[in-house]
């Protein structure tokens, strides 16, 4: 029977070792410990080269640990078999990425569907009207028949954040999310994503390099040379001020959400 637990993603000691052509093995990441629970957001931030792609698919159960364990709703995924795996993260995770990886020729609407194509029951049945309402809770229910290249880069992230989220995820992955979008537009978008995905009870883990976007998460942490570390309190300093990572710029007030620590907003 699987234990009752607000906890959605336990890493315990993971380790991700990879053999280089010469034989020697690169440790990756090492003695990973991480916990997320419903509700949850938290940043990761980490410079070039720190592990984070790799962690991130260790996040997403696209990848299996060289050592330790991942437990996802309270259960091991360790045994696994590689179907389960892709089962878990079709029903459970959710992916945001930097490029919204949109479906070109497909509608807004369509687009939002896709995940709802692989669902069963009510779900399935019921896509069109759970896309459509998706997409109002992100504002562009009245853009739902447009095409992606017609939408603003900030439009798109919002269809691709309705799509991450229409299946209702334990598990939200968002990997650079505002990469590709200007200062505001990226907050705008973040502060939105922090509030859907609050609101469906999944926890978000934000995976960038940028200190702004970091700051509305609820809990920090730094990836270094694959050790990741808790975080007191978000800084340059704290961050070893690694060149491509900004120093502390808060961003505006108005775009913190309501929970966030009232330091950040200073
Ligand atoms: N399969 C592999 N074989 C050899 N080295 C690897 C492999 N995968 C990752 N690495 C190395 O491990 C380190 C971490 O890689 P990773 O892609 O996780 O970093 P990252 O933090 O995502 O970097 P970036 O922000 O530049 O994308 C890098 O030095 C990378 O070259």
């Amino acid at each position: 029977m699987r234990a009752v637990t607000t906890s959605i993603l336990r890493l315990d000691g993971v380790t991700r070792t990879v053999e280089l052509p010469d034989g020697a093995a690169l440790d990756i990441l090492r003695g990973v410990d991480l916990e997320v629970s419903v509700g949850d957001h938290v940043s990761i931030v980490g410079r070039s080269g720190s592990g984070k792609t790799t962690l991130l698919n260790l996040l997403g159960l696209l990848d299996k640990p060289t050592s330790g364990s991942i437990y996802f709703d309270g259960v091991s995924t360790d045994s696994l078999s590689s179907r389960s795996r892709d089962r878990t993260r079709g029903r459970h995770v959710g992916f945001i990425f930097q490029q919204f990886n949109l479906l070109a020729g497909r509608t807004a609407l369509e687009n939002v569907v896709t995940p709802l194509l692989y669902a069963s029951g009510k779900q399935f049945w019921r896509r069109e009207k759970l896309a459509l309402e998706m997409l109002d809770r992100v504002g562009l229910g009245h853009r739902a028949r447009s095409m992606p290249e017609t939408l603003s880069g900030g439009e798109q992230q919002r269809v691709a954040i309705a799509r991450a989220l229409v299946r209702g995820p334990r598990l939200i992955l968002a990997d650079e999310p505002t990469g590709a979008l200007d200062i505001e537009t990226g907050a705008t978008v973040m502060a939105l994503l922090d509030d859907v995905a609050e609101q469906s009870g999944a926890a978000l883990i934000t995976i960038t390099h940028d200190i702004n976007v970091a700051a509305l998460a609820r809990r920090h942490y730094r990836l270094d040379r694959g050790v990741l570390s808790a975080l007191a309190e978000l800084g340059g300093a704290a961050l070893g001020a690694a060149p491509g990572i900004a120093s502390v710029v808060s961003p505006p007030a108005a775009l913190l959400p309501s929970s966030a620590p009232k330091e950040l907003a200073r």
